[in-house]
């Protein structure tokens, strides 16, 4: 078997990945085809850092890059690493990763530090100087009064400043991190495969990215003031050495008891953050009945509801004013039982240091210091406890964003396609530079890139697409959450070029699974898909999105303006009005869009609600004819229109279908007719295929279809 080798380097970001790149003959069934990916390999002689080493496997058949069908390449399978470097590296938020993240800040964390170091020294004289003052009021003393007040001063205005220091560059810091953090995971969940999407719910992954990494967030945001995270931790261990350094006699007794009081209290205090979580959830199930009541309303008057939405939201009401009750006992009891601690040290203190202040052991000045002290500690001490319980929501919300993003792998071949872009797009967007600043581990798990190297030179896809048969070979396949359901049996079909092939049968055949086939959204579980010969596979993802296109029966429009979405038929583009205009002129739309009342800038709401099901459908068609993708899927574009709706539709879609080659699935069979072929699915396989009056002659399932329509329009 013929093959050449060479090593690509890969390195963007941190990142340096290391794939050998082999072309088979027998991989490529051709010379091997200039790759232009190889184009961002980095210098050959780039130190080894973050090699991804490749062993190749004695014997074995070689993975396609997608999992899938049976392997396309017969040779041996290039193993890029161990199952255990893949385990190991699968969670996308790690401590390592955020400390990578933060020490890019190297100056700021010095900064940090040393305000730390200063805020914290200041917090922790003023009680040596409380108690110098009485020292000199009373005469023990001899310094002057107003040196001694000075000193007190500078202390009282650097402590602020330093404060301000501290949390600004703090502030900054994690702000940074979280932004990259929040880019990451929103990168992550947009290159998972199709299947995680069926698994998790939007609410579910809206969560990550919003209270998941705020308990994140809150961990610094809420713990940069004083008395919590770095400070109280800093106060307590000073307050204890300074307790030791001024009366090793009193410091064990009293700050024994001072540490038991306060971190009692603060467990005290953390027992009922329970209680306000129930306050916020009886909150929270308020507020869904009210989106939900107010969202369905329509719903809520067709059946009288209106009576059964009162009785939930009132027993709603209810609940919310017995947690808020409850909370408001805690809430006395937490006032009162700070005070508590603080009276029991002082009381201890007053005790003992009064006790040794009579026999002389101690000095008065010492003794109010301690008073001082005392304060500290049981604030810092509370706030300390806080903090841990803070840490602990933090592990909890990492744990939550990781077994979430590792439930389901991601789907590499769109990963790469993205990768390629993000890098190649960087000069023009700005925004984008958030998906790159990743440290090390941030970069999407494994790119392949062994089988991505080998992806074929995408320039030639759209000349391929636009001239060569589409064909569905043999195809086998189960939805991966529904694996024992196989939905596709052996189907083949070939859509050829510039033609329309018609697909119809009944309800759950598996049409709309190959509509998701062959938009790739899903891989075949076993034969394949090829282009004028070639499997689909051998394209990156994003290369395919641009050479298809889908219209479906409920088209979903993005809350911008008409225009916007028409633009959106080629989203990295620059589109002229020109050339928005044209393809609204094209799908019978402009009309409607001049009425509006802002023209091409009228927004069109969440998923293109202000807008009716022909118009919808009108701007996706010319969002279609901008895209102009030379392969077109009409899966029951016209099926919810009126008539008057479906025949401006139609004529928008017999333009969009000129010279494309067109796959339209239809349960009405009188808009089918007049396709080139007309394929009838049942069981996961294709039972009938011809011309309407071909099939209509052979008296089959098809025919009996026809028959049963007539009747029932009849
Ligand atoms: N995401 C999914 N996960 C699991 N099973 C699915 C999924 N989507 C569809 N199915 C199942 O696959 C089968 C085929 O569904 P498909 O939507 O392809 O049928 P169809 O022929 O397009 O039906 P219809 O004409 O009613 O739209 C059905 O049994 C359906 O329940």
């Amino acid at each position: 078997m013929a093959s050449s080798a060479t090593t690509l380097l890969f390195h963007h970001g941190s990142t340096r990945l290391t794939a050998r790149r082999r072309c088979h003959s027998s991989l490529l069934r051709r010379t091997c085809i200039p790759n232009p990916l190889l184009s961002l390999r980095g210098p050959s002689n780039a130190p080894p850092f973050g090699e991804i080493s490749l062993k190749a496997k004695p014997v074995g058949l070689a993975r396609a890059y997608v999992t899938g069908a049976p392997p396309i390449v017969e040779e041996a399978d290039p193993k890029i690493e161990s199952e255990a470097e893949r385990e190991e590296s699968k969670d996308l938020v790690k401590w390592g990763l955020v400390w990578s993240l933060m020490s890019k800040h190297k100056v700021r964390l010095v900064v940090c530090l040393l305000t730390l170091v200063g805020c914290s020294t200041c917090t922790l004289s003023m009680p040596v100087f409380s108690g110098r003052f009485f020292e000199v009021l009373i005469g023990v003393r001899p310094d002057p009064l107003w040196q001694l007040l000075s000193k007190i001063a500078v202390l009282y205005s650097l402590e602020p400043i330093f404060t301000i220091a501290f949390v600004t560059n703090m502030n900054a810091i994690w702000e940074s991190v979280m932004a990259t953090l929040r880019a990451q995971i929103f990168r992550r969940v947009l290159i998972q495969k199709a299947e995680f999407f069926d698994k998790y719910k939007v609410g579910e992954l809206t969560g990550l990215l919003t209270s998941d990494l705020g308990a994140l967030n809150s961990i610094v945001n809420d713990n940069i003031s004083r008395d919590r995270g770095f400070r109280a931790f800093s106060e307590v261990f000073g307050t204890i050495c300074i307790l030791f350094t001024l009366s090793p006699q009193l410091a064990p007794v009293l700050g024994l008891l001072m540490l038991a009081v306060s971190v009692l209290v603060a467990v005290y205090k953390r027992s009922t953050v329970p209680v306000y979580k129930a306050h916020g959830l009886a909150q929270a199930t308020m507020s869904d009945c009210v989106s939900e009541t107010f969202s369905a309303i329509r719903t809520v008057r067709s059946f009288s509801g209106e009576k059964r939405q009162m009785s939930l939201f009132g027993s709603q009401i209810l609940s919310y004013q017995r947690s808020g009750l409850k909370l408001g006992t805690f809430k006395s009891i937490n006032e009162s039982i700070t005070r508590v601690a603080v009276y029991i040290s002082l009381l201890a203190l007053y005790a003992l240091g009064g006790n040794k202040v009579k026999t002389g052991e101690l000095a008065v000045g010492t003794v109010v210091s301690f008073i001082g002290y005392t304060f500290t500690l049981t604030f810092a001490v509370q706030g300390l406890v806080n903090t841990f319980g803070d840490l602990r929501g933090s592990f909890a919300a990492i744990e939550r964003i990781n077994s979430i993003l590792n439930a389901v792998d991601i789907d590499e071949s769109l990963a790469y396609g993205l990768e390629r872009d993000i890098h190649t797009k960087k000069v023009q967007d700005e925004n984008l530079s958030l998906f790159l600043s990743s440290g090390p581990d941030v970069n999407i798990r494994h790119l392949d890139k062994y089988y991505m190297s080998d992806l074929k030179s995408t320039n030639n896809l759209r000349t391929l697409t636009w001239a060569g048969d589409v064909c569905l070979d043999d195809l086998h396949f189960a939805y991966p959450l529904r694996p024992d359901v196989k939905v596709l049996d052996g189907f083949s079909l070939t859509l050829k070029a510039g033609t329309v092939t018609a697909l119809v049968g009944s309800s759950g055949a598996g049409k709309s699974t190959i509509v998701q086939l062959l938009a790739r959204f899903y891989e075949p579980t076993q034969g394949r898909i090829t282009v004028a010969g070639e499997d689909v596979r051998m394209f990156d993802k994003s290369e395919w999105a641009k050479v298809i296109s889908i219209v479906n029966q409920e088209p979903v429009l993005f809350s911008l303006s008409v225009a916007e979405n028409i633009a959106y038929g080629l989203p990295n583009d620059h589109v002229s009005k020109d050339d928005i205009i044209k393809a609204a002129k094209a799908s019978n739309a402009h009309e409607f869009i001049v009425s509006l009342p802002q023209g091409y800038d009228t927004l069109v709401g969440e998923r293109g609600g202000l807008l009716s099901g022909g118009q919808r459908q009108r701007v996706a068609i010319a969002r279609a004819l901008l895209k102009n993708a030379p392969i077109l899927i009409l899966d029951e574009a016209t099926s919810a229109l009126d008539a008057v709706s479906e025949r401006l539709v139609q004529s928008a879609l017999n333009r969009l279908m000129k010279d494309k080659t067109t796959l339209v699935i239809a349960h009405r069979l009188s808009t089918v007719q007049n396709a080139h072929q007309i394929a009838v699915c049942a069981d996961g396989k294709i039972k009938e295929l011809g011309t309407h009056s071909e099939l209509v002659a052979q008296n089959g399932s098809y025919a009996s279809l026809v028959g049963t329509q007539r009747l029932a329009f009849e």
